[in-house]
């Protein structure tokens, strides 16, 4: 069911869902959820170790352990041409069929200042992972689900396909260079298969993004040890949620048939402040609090900017600051 009461248009028991960055945070909890409401999982990430814990899990959470099937597929999302090879292991595993649902969820994340020498080598790894993981997998699974002897009928169950990609995609914060242009790139990319889907009206398929803000988890630790002391400052306005929450906020919004989720308030205001031409989840409503964001982002701008300034006042000159500690 919908949030308020309306038809499920996410409906997963007996469907075939594969996670990328299943293995951990938000995949995981992701695969858990999935799992208590009756689908079979294949969880997708690099290290077996960490894979066959997570299977254990996501198996004890099954709604109907004896009807249920799980496995894991290790690969490295930021390898070219990982994907036709997952997706042709995934096949075999599931009686010749492709996956009904295919979420990218496998991310990272190195904030630092742009200045910084690491910056584009880490520009480029996170675009590696965080978009080409994704590009490569959609391209993957598409082909298979658009084929001309996959095609069924407009009213046939659709197929889904699931980015994510974060609040950062749609309102960018200092110290976030490396990793920001990877989710808008992804945001591009998913605006531009919603529309060339039209071209497939025999094989149904609906395209979905998560933007997710902060969330504790493993990688968030990790991001930490690399983020500017600014970065950490500002995202503060945003509370951390747990794997969890987003991952049940995320499903809540998949069964809405929404097409951008966010997942928390400030997140709606930011996915309606910045919606160009991507298909709305509500014309009426999207557009009403679209017109008020722009007033609210005059002040939170300012401040936002201010509190930058201020910062650099208190702190010196980034670089010089970085080398005398
Ligand atoms: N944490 C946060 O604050 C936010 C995160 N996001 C996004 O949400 C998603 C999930 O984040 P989070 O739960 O924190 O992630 P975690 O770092 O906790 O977990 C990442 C998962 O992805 C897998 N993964 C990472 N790199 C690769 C790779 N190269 N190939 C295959 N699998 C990979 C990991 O397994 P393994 O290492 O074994 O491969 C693990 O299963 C990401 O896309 C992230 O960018 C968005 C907003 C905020
Ligand atoms: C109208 C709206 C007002 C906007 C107020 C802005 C508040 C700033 C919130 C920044 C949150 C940043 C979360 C980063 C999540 C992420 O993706 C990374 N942790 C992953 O590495």
């Amino acid at each position: 069911m919908g949030l308020f009461g309306g038809k499920n248009q996410f409906p997963v028991e007996g469907k075939t869902i594969l996670i990328t960055g299943g293995s951990e945070g938000m995949g995981r909890a992701a695969a858990l959820q999935l799992s208590a409401k009756g689908a079979n999982i294949i969880l997708v990430s690099r290290n077996v170790g960490r894979l066959e814990e997570a299977l254990v899990d996501v198996k004890a959470a099954a709604k109907s352990p004896s009807a249920q099937r799980f496995t894991y597929i290790s690969a490295d999302v930021a390898e070219h041409d990982y994907a036709a090879r997952v997706i042709a292991e995934a096949i075999a595993w599931n009686s010749g069929n492709a996956p009904d649902i295919v979420w990218c969820v496998a991310g990272m994340s190195t904030p630092m200042l742009w200045t910084e020498d690491d910056s584009l080598t880490a520009s480029r790894r996170n675009m590696d992972v965080n978009y080409f993981g994704s590009a490569e997998m959609s391209r993957a699974i598409l082909k298979k689900w658009l084929a001309p002897e996959n095609s069924t009928s407009p009213k046939a169950e659709p197929k889904h396909l699931v980015f994510t990609a974060s609040v950062l995609a749609l309102f960018s914060v200092v110290g976030y260079g490396p990793y920001t242009p990877s989710k808008w790139a992804l945001r591009g990319l998913a605006d531009t298969l919603a529309m060339e889907l039209n071209l497939y009206p025999d094989n149904p398929v609906k395209l979905h993004i998560v933007y997710p803000a902060t969330i504790v988890t493993a990688g968030f630790d990790r991001e930490n040890q690399t983020k500017p002391a600014i970065t950490l400052e500002l995202e503060k306005e945003e509370p951390p949620e747990t794997p969890e929450t987003v991952a049940s906020r995320s499903i809540a919004g998949l069964e809405k048939g929404e097409y951008n989720i966010a997942v928390s308030f400030l997140g709606n205001l930011m996915r309606c402040g910045a919606q160009g031409g991507s298909p709305r989840n509500n014309w009426v409503l999207d557009t009403l609090i679209g017109w008020l964001v722009p007033i609210i982002y005059f002040f939170v701008l300012r401040m936002m900017n201010g509190s930058v300034r201020a910062w650099a006042k208190a702190n010196g000159h980034p670089m010089k600051a970085k080398k005398s500690t």
